[in-house]
């Protein structure tokens, strides 16, 4: 170990007496050490006691003498690098440490506080001199790379995962149109023709584009707001890659709330492509056949036909699953029934129609999170897939991207295959990952306009790439050739929401927050959209007005459920199951509504407003909460419990048992749809859930949402308040949002950006 003579390098100032909330062992000494200041930082919770700690061991593996300034230094460095690391950054960007005031207390004088005599250089050369911290590559317990400052396996995870999705970008499955033989590049441009109609209007269709993009590249990255189709988009391209050659699909998120939407999102999508190739179908078939001048043969019979092989050899498929719905009105038949003489089963339009159709039914529906794809192996942080066990799989779609932290993706793209093709979906101005990272963020972070221009995101291709996808769809794409494109050429950004029509409330304050456009956001309110509702809180902290007003909405959005709850206690009573509402009616019913806090303690917190909402309901009769598993009682699940099959975040309510109505039982339905019972003294830690935090809302969506803000931030609640959690929590609603808030504390938090310290959008876009 080298150590440098210099000057002081931590200037400790002298601590202000008599202040009353000063700690004792402040107060008592004149210039307290470093370990002593971190106590106190401890006590301001300005540090975790976990901060302090790694700080003092390393400091001890180091071996420095404790007082020196060499050790204060580095004890400083290193708690503010685990202060990072509990806020969820991935490292300690040292040009981001505030040397005048690097503990950031509030102060600049207070007791505490200290001050870095160095210059950056000076600072980055010091720490470099410490055995502790080494270079990428280096088996010590710090990393010092390009300015940051990591834990190793930190900085590990970041160069893996860069590493990895750098590879899979770079991976051309078709390099040019060249590539292709005449042929295949006429057949696929039809089928995208086909899947995507050209609009009336001349704007780019970037669903044709995000999916010709898969079409082309092993790692593809659609991004985009709420209803801008990413599903849409992605059951396509899986259609379109299951005619060409069937592929073992695998789809996961990270909770089990996201997974079994997106299974749902998939069926949805799925029946509706099915009706919307089938109406195209039916009227290629009208159209062929006026012009053969022959009226349609009878298609009255419902009996499939057997499967007819294709007259040239062209294709071979089975017909026998493909039904048709016929638009004249005749039931149901299956293609291969309503081939006739008169059509020329072999035109290409044809041909592509029913390949795609019979298609349709190789595109999975299930989704699994992503540890029970990776396999959990109980009290292990490793799965059971890693890069030495890795997934049997051809294709990995991974919804909620933007929930997958570091660490977890590091995991993810271990066990992907070398082969394997993976397609992330997500909203990248959502909040970021609970744990560390901000990898979706990151990855689109090259895609960021430059501020001059009035759009947001801006897409970045080569021009090899421009001119392939060209001539896949048809768009014109080379105004967006970068000298530059790096990651660009995989990711493509959906723009238009179809949820929310260009006028609906919900979509435009989600983007004027999005854009923290405080005039915007301000005209968006006085519109008085009928699906946006402002609760004041009252200046005055005697009158509960705005929260009265919450309340009163809650337990009439909530009665819904707790009325079905009611209907089956009668009927349990007459002993009548016949006319039983089923668990999963009531928990979608339950799931109608939520209220979403932006903190978890105090009054406006999940705690105060799940404790006010118990006890409002308790009042109106709806609830009877004399035990702790009431009927009716919605849960949260805290933890994971892998034997129970529960996990962090599943939802689920306490109803009778339908086998056992003297019974009460936690019910949950399971991603496939099934119910889950368990009894309520086994559930892993739960919480009450008619609020919970926006972090826990990601993944779900609500018809009415209720979102509340603190009326007075503390200093420590400020760090919480982004526009990331407003824009979270506005699109969860998907027809009311309720706000109980304040005019103030909403228009700052929607100026505050979330920035995660992490050097995972330089390693993408600038090494
Ligand atoms: N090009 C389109 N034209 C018309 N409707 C569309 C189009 N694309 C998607 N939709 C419809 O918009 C709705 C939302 O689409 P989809 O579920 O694919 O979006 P999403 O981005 O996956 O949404 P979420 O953010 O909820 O995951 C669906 O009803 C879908 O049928």
């Amino acid at each position: 170990m080298t150590k440098q003579k210099t000057p002081p390098m931590i200037a400790l100032t002298p601590i202000a007496l008599g202040r009353t909330a000063l700690s004792q062992t402040a107060q008592a000494q004149i210039a307290p050490s470093l370990r002593e200041r971190l106590k106190y930082w401890q006590e301001l919770r300005l540090l975790t006691p976990l901060d302090r700690h790694f700080a003092l061991s390393l400091c001890d593996i180091e071996g420095l003498d404790n007082h020196s300034s060499e050790a204060e230094l580095f004890m400083l460095i290193c708690a503010l690098l685990s202060r990072q690391l509990s806020n969820q950054h991935s490292c300690l960007v040292l040009s981001q440490i505030d040397l005048a005031n690097p503990m950031m207390e509030e102060c600049y004088r207070a007791p505490a506080s200290c001050s870095i005599n160095l210059s950056l250089t000076e600072l980055e050369h010091q720490l470099s001199q410490f055995s502790a911290v080494g270079q990428a590559g280096d088996n010590t317990p710090l990393i010092l790379d390009t300015g940051c400052l990591y834990l190793n396996k930190y900085h590990f995870f970041e160069t893996h995962v860069a590493h990895k999705l750098n590879r899979l970008a770079q991976t051309e499955l078709i390099a040019t149109s060249n590539a292709f033989d005449a042929g295949t590049l006429n057949q696929v441009r039809q089928q995208l023709d086909c899947l995507f109609p050209a609009a009336e209007n001349a704007q780019i269709d970037w669903q044709k584009v995000a999916t010709a993009t898969a079409l082309t590249k092993a790692l593809a990255v659609i991004t985009g707001g709420p209803g801008t189709g990413k599903t849409t988009t992605v059951t396509k391209l899986l259609l379109l890659l299951q005619t060409q050659s069937a592929m073992n699909i695998k789809l996961v998120a990270p909770t089990g709330k996201a997974a079994a939407r997106l299974s749902e999102s998939i069926k949805d999508s799925k029946a509706k492509l099915h009706d919307f190739l089938c109406a195209q179908l039916s009227q290629q078939l009208s159209l062929q056949l006026k012009q053969a001048e022959s009226p349609l043969a009878s298609t009255s019979s419902t009996q499939s036909s057997p499967p007819k092989k294709q007259a040239q050899g062209q294709m071979s498929l089975d017909f026998d699953h493909t039904v048709v719905e016929n638009q004249t009105g005749a039931e149901n038949q299956t293609v291969a029934d309503i081939q006739t003489e008169n059509v020329n089963p072999d035109s290409s339009s044809l041909l592509a129609l029913k390949q795609l159709i019979a298609s349709l039914s190789l595109i999975p529906e299930e989704a699994s999170t992503l540890h029970r794809l990776l396999g959990v192996i109980p009290n292990s942080h490793k799965f059971r897939h890693d890069e030495h066990n890795p997934l049997r799989l051809d294709l990995l779609v991974v919804d909620e991207a933007s929930m997958v932290d570091l660490p977890m993706m590091h995991k993810l793209l271990s066990a992907l295959p070398k082969d394997a093709r993976l397609i992330l979906l997500g909203d990248q101005d959502q909040l970021a990952s609970v744990e560390a990272g901000a990898v979706l963020a990151d990855i689109c972070a090259g895609l960021k306009a430059p501020a001059s221009s009035a759009a947001q995101w801006q897409m970045r291709y080569s021009h090899e790439q421009a001119l392939l996808l060209e001539a896949l769809t048809g768009e014109k794409l080379t105004r967006y050739i970068h000298p530059q494109a790096r990651l660009g050429d995989s990711l493509c950004i959906l723009f238009h929401s179809h949820r929310f029509k260009g006028d609906a409330g919900i979509g435009l304050l989600a983007a004027a927050v999005n854009h923290a456009d405080i005039k915007a956001i301000r005209q968006v309110w006085q519109q008085q959209h009928q699906e946006l509702n402002w609760f004041e809180h009252q200046a005055d902290s005697n009158s509960a007005q705005g929260k009265d007003a919450l309340l009163a909405l809650s337990v009439s959005a909530y009665g819904d459920y707790l009325s079905l709850i009611a209907d089956n206690k009668r009927q349990f009573e007459i002993t009548d199951a016949s006319a039983l509402h089923s668990p999963k009616t009531i928990i979608d019913s339950f799931n109608q509504y939520r209220i979403l806090c932006a903190m978890r303690a105090g009054e406006f917190g999940v705690d105060g407003i799940n404790a006010a909402l118990t006890q409002a309901l308790k009042q109106r009769k709806l609830i009877d909460p004399k035990q702790e598993f009431y009927l009716g009682r919605p849960i949260i699940i805290a933890s994971n419990d892998y034997n129970l099959g529960l996990f962090n975040g599943d939802i689920g309510l306490i109803l009778q048992d339908k086998d056992q109505p003297t019974r009460l039982m936690a019910h949950f339905i399971k991603a496939d749809g099934s119910v889950l019972k368990v009894q309520p003294a086994r559930l892993p830690s739960h919480d009450t859930c008619y609020a919970m935090t926006v972090h826990k809302s990601q993944g779900s969506e609500f018809a009415k949402v209720s979102f509340v803000l603190p009326p007075k931030p503390s200093t420590a609640q400020w760090q919480l308040l982004t526009k990331e959690l407003l824009y979270t929590a506005i699109t969860r609603a998907k027809a009311q949002f309720y706000c109980l808030g304040s005019q103030p504390v909403f228009e700052r938090a929607s100026r505050q950006v979330t920035l995660r310290a992490s050097g995972l959008a330089r390693r993408l876009w600038d090494e």
